[in-house]
């Protein structure tokens, strides 16, 4: 199955922080993908800015080589590469001061799409936006791209939002979450919106209860200084959990469009229980024996040996509302885990009765969706066990790998950088955050944040490897359920 590939216009997307590592290793690899699969016009332009003077050529270079580093590049023929570096173009700019603005300004076209990717750190959001705007780069057709973390809290969230409507309205205002970009994670509204078979038993009647992990093997990286302030609560659950949560959980919106889907988004965020304090695990991991060279402990890796911040949450949460009323949602994620793997398991409930006796046993289906790796999904269904010994029951995986039943397009989808950046140029906003949406995560989140902030409460440690801390189990186990397997 090849898909369509239809090229967007002309356009002119400047990367503010078109050095920087998020650049290197996903916008700039996204954006040569996309050329090769000849979606960006040779006349686009791409244009670096950062405070380091360099000239055009000295940016290519830079270009290239990251695009060896971090790109696979599907049907990429002989000078693609060359053809792709003729788009880009530098220029040294300080989003804090006025040097540079008006050579920028001097390369941008007239009256097609102009997109800034404001890809440094969340102090320079607000200067930025204003700068832009105050140098005459901004027209009707501009869009600004926001990178994460949106706000550190509702009232920093608040007042990043108001910034940036003093200068851009909502339907300039691109906040990036990159979950939403993914494949599979769009794949959930195809699961539950485009079959039949799912939605009538999508709520409380039918669902027992849903499972949401996202575990990485890796660690904190490079990024311990921003990591060790934000923890797993404002890194990932706050906006990635969050937003798969939502497209779960949702209502059928009347249609694919970008208001529809993020008012039926902040629906649920807004109908969330407070989460109970004895609802919620934090975790922080150890080095394991005999590899703390390699991969030293959370507190070794953010360097603050007294460091209190987490690297793992689990969560029990509610909607209060008619479809989900009483179907607990238990949410986690966690760095260093066990694997990389991200899966939605939702668990149904037993039949309401068995006709095959006590020794027949429980069984329940579960629907598990695996975001990555090994995208696809899996229904475990209950089936006889083969033999003569009497009605006793298996339960069996139907499996499907979206690489094996989408053939090429399905082993090497587009990254979600790809995806998200050429939404951009599209003006489509559906899989961006409006500032609604974010405002209403944050009042969700904060509570929790400060519950834990005023007991004093110290994350259990946890050994780098495993599935999380002990009393992650415990939370689920009270309830009579248990975690599904983190496997790869
Ligand atoms: N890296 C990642 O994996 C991820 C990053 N993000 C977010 O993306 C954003 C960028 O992160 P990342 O690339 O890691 O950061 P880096 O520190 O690697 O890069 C920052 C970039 O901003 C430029 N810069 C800094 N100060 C100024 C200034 N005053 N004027 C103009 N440019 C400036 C830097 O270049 P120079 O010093 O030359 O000015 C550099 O290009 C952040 O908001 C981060 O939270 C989000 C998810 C993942
Ligand atoms: O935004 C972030 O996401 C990554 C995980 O993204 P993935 O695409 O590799 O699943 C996480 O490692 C990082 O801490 C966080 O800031």
């Amino acid at each position: 199955m090849v898909s369509r590939v239809i090229p967007v216009e002309p356009f002119d997307l400047v990367i503010f922080g078109g050095t920087g590592d998020l650049a290197r290793r996903k916008i700039l690899p996204a954006l040569f993908r996309r050329y090769c699969a000849g979606q960006i016009p040779q006349d686009a332009r791409i244009i670096g800015a950062a405070r380091r003077t360099q000239n055009a050529d000295a940016y290519r270079s830079f270009v290239a080589e990251a695009i060896r580093e971090f790109s696979t590049p599907r049907h990429c023929e002989d000078g693609t590469l060359e053809g792709f570096l003729s788009c880009l173009d530098y220029v040294a700019v300080d989003a804090l001061g006025d040097e540079g603005w008006h050579e920028l300004a001097s390369k941008i076209n007239g009256d097609r799409v102009r997109a800034y990717y404001f890809s440094v750190g969340p102090r320079l959001f607000g200067p930025l936006a204003q700068r832009t705007k105050a140098h005459g780069l901004a027209n009707d057709q501009t869009r600004i791209v926001v990178e994460k973390p949106f706000g550190h809290d509702l009232d920093s969230a608040k007042a990043l939002n108001a910034t940036l409507a003093d200068h851009f309205h909502e339907g300039q205002i691109y906040r990036i979450d990159h979950y939403l970009g993914k494949e599979t994670v769009q794949n959930l509204m195809a699961v539950r919106f485009g079959n039949m078979l799912f939605e009538p038993l999508w709520n409380s009647q039918y669902v027992d209860h849903i499972q949401i992990t996202v575990a990485e093997s890796v660690g904190v990286g490079g990024r311990g200084e921003y990591y060790d302030r934000a923890g797993a609560m404002r890194d990932m659950m706050q906006n990635h959990l969050m937003q798969l949560f939502c497209l779960i959980a949702m209502e059928p919106p009347a249609k694919f469009d970008p208001d529809a889907v993020r008012d039926e988004k902040l629906k649920v965020i807004r109908a969330l229980d407070p989460v109970e304090p004895h609802h919620i695990v934090r975790g922080q991991y150890l080095a394991r024996e005999g590899e703390a060279e390699e991969h030293p402990s959370y507190r070794e890796a953010v360097g603050n040996p007294r460091s209190t911040t987490e690297s793992y949450i689990a969560l029990r949460t509610h909607i209060s509302n008619w479809r989900w009323a009483g179907t607990p949602f238990y949410l986690r994620t966690g760095k260093r885990l066990k694997a990389r793997s991200s899966v939605i398991n939702v668990m149904f409930k037993d039949a309401p009765h068995s006709i095959f006796g006590a020794d027949a046993g429980r069984h329940a289906n579960v629907l598990s969706i695996r975001l990555q790796p090994n995208e696809g999904i899996t229904l475990k269904v209950t089936i006889k066990e083969p033999g003569q010994g009497g009605m006793r029951l298996v339960d069996v995986p139907l499996d499907m790998s979206f690489a094996e039943a989408l053939g090429p397009e399905g082993q090497d989808p587009p990254d979600a950088y790809e995806r998200l950046i050429m939404d951009v140029v599209r003006g489509n906003q559906t899989l961006f955050m409006r500032g609604d949406e974010v405002e209403a995560a944050w009042a969700w989140t904060d509570p929790v944040i400060a519950g834990w902030e005023s007991r004093g409460d110290v994350p259990k440690p946890y050994e780098s490897g495993s599935t999380g801390p002990g009393d992650a189990e415990l939370l689920i186990k009270r309830d009579g359920r248990r975690w599904q397997g983190i496997n790869p």
